[in-house]
């Protein structure tokens, strides 16, 4: 029982015994009606067979007025015979002799159902040359009956106890041929619905409607989890897009800046550092101008690629827009290091870059840096200072360009 309501298990058991409790009651009180018609005619005609012999058997004691001898007849007739009592009258009417069969072997119960179903004390008349001279009476002492329903219960309560063994024996296989398959079902789409665990199936039911139920239901499956993973892709293709610059496959600011933020959480509650270099290419609008877009397109690629390559897993470098990029370094020591890796950068930078179509363009890049909690609390403050240095080294390095053109 689940919840209040009865298994299919419960409900199958049970219509299997009422139906077999049900036929085997009805089977059982038709018989026994039957039975009771017979043997009430069986008895009643035996009875009065039996009156009719005492009858002539007491013929002889009622002409010579012998009652001892009448008794012994009666004694030797009726001993053994289901009869409780007998009377013998004579032409007065008056009792000649009496036999009582003594201590009933039904205990009386046999007596009083031989009068509740009608069978009348069977009665004869004693003749002497066509005359009547007396009459006899015969009680039944209704063993036969008793006997009778004593068997026909216990045949009842056998085949009642069969008809439930077998009630339930088919109920079990009914359960296991249209309630297993179901529990099946009912389990599968609780793994759906509550672990989300497409993959599970429904095994092959032996009843044809419910086979059929179940490849639908397979097949809906099929048909949902294809859509769940094409869905699962599309969301990993957009949150891809959300998150990455299109042209350098860098983070964009937006996943930037959520990783910084996260960075700072860490940084603050860890007390460590953490710095954020801010990057600008330099004269990349001539380079545009000159080469063309795609030559701009190449050059940073080729800078991302670079950036890339020379930070640690635990660092992150994103484009930011236009030439702009930035690069967190978490851990960090210090402005040491920091600018040890802007050195690095530096250094990366002299190599020059060859596009697609031979064009050989030489990358700059000015870097400034800003060391959290150093030169700023919050993401704001650092990125700002962080600008602001890269402004400033942008300055100096237009200053020395322009000294060593002079
Ligand atoms: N090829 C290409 N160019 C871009 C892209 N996004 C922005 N730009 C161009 O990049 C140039 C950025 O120029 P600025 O940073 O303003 O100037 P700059 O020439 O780099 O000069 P300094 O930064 O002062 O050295 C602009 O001409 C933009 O049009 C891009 O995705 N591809």
């Amino acid at each position: 029982m689940r919840g209040g309501n009865a298994s299919l298990h419960a409900v199958i058991r049970r219509a299997h015994l009422r139906m077999a409790g049900m036929a085997i009651a009805l089977a059982g009180a038709l018989l026994l009606l039957v039975g009771v018609v017979v043997l009430r005619f069986y008895l009643l005609n035996n009875l009065q067979l039996m009156a009719r012999s005492l009858a002539y058997t007491v013929e002889a004691s009622l002409v010579f007025n012998d009652r001892d001898e009448a008794g012994q007849m009666l004694e030797q007739l009726l001993r053994g015979e289901d009869v409780a009592r007998a009377q013998v009258f004579d032409a007065q009417g008056q009792v000649f002799v009496h036999w009582s069969s003594g201590k009933s072997a039904t205990g009386g119960v046999g007596e009083v159902l031989a009068a509740v179903i009608g069978i009348k004390p069977g009665e004869a008349e004693v003749s002497q040359d066509g005359k009547p001279i007396g009459r006899v009476l015969l009680y039944s002492d209704g063993a036969g009956f008793v006997h009778f329903l004593y068997a026909g219960l216990a045949v009842l309560a056998l085949c009642l106890g069969i008809s439930g063994y077998v009630g339930m024996r088919q109920s079990r296989r009914m359960m296991a041929d249209i309630a297993e398959p179901l529990q099946q079902l009912a389990r599968v789409a609780r793994a759906v619905r509550r672990d989300r665990s497409m993959d599970q199936r429904v095994p092959p039911a032996r009843i044809a409607e419910l086979h059929e139920l179940g490849d639908d239901f397979n097949a809906l499956l099929s048909e949902l989890q294809m859509r769940h993973e094409r869905l699962q892709q599309q969301n990993s293709v957009l949150e891809l897009q959300a998150l990455r610059d299109g042209l350098t496959g860098l983070a964009n600011r937006v996943y930037f800046e959520q990783r910084l933020q996260q960075a700072l959480r860490d940084a603050h509650d860890a007390g460590h550092k953490l710095a954020v270099l801010f990057l600008d290419n330099d004269r990349f609008k001539h380079v545009n101008d000159v080469h063309g877009h795609a030559a701009g397109d190449a050059l940073l690629k080729a800078v991302a690629d670079r950036l890339q390559s020379l930070v640690r897993e635990s660092d992150m470098v994103a484009r930011l827009g236009g030439d702009e990029f930035s690069i967190l370094l978490y851990p960090v020591g210090g402005v040491a290091d920091a600018q040890f890796v802007a050195n690095k950068i530096q250094e990366a930078m002299r190599d020059p870059v060859i596009t697609g179509n031979g064009v050989l363009l030489n990358p700059s890049v000015s870097v400034g840096i800003a060391v959290f909690p150093q030169h700023g609390q919050d993401m704001e403050s650092l990125m700002d200072y962080a600008d602001q240095a890269m402004y400033e080294a942008k300055l100096a390095r237009r200053a020395e360009h322009s000294l060593l053109e002079e």
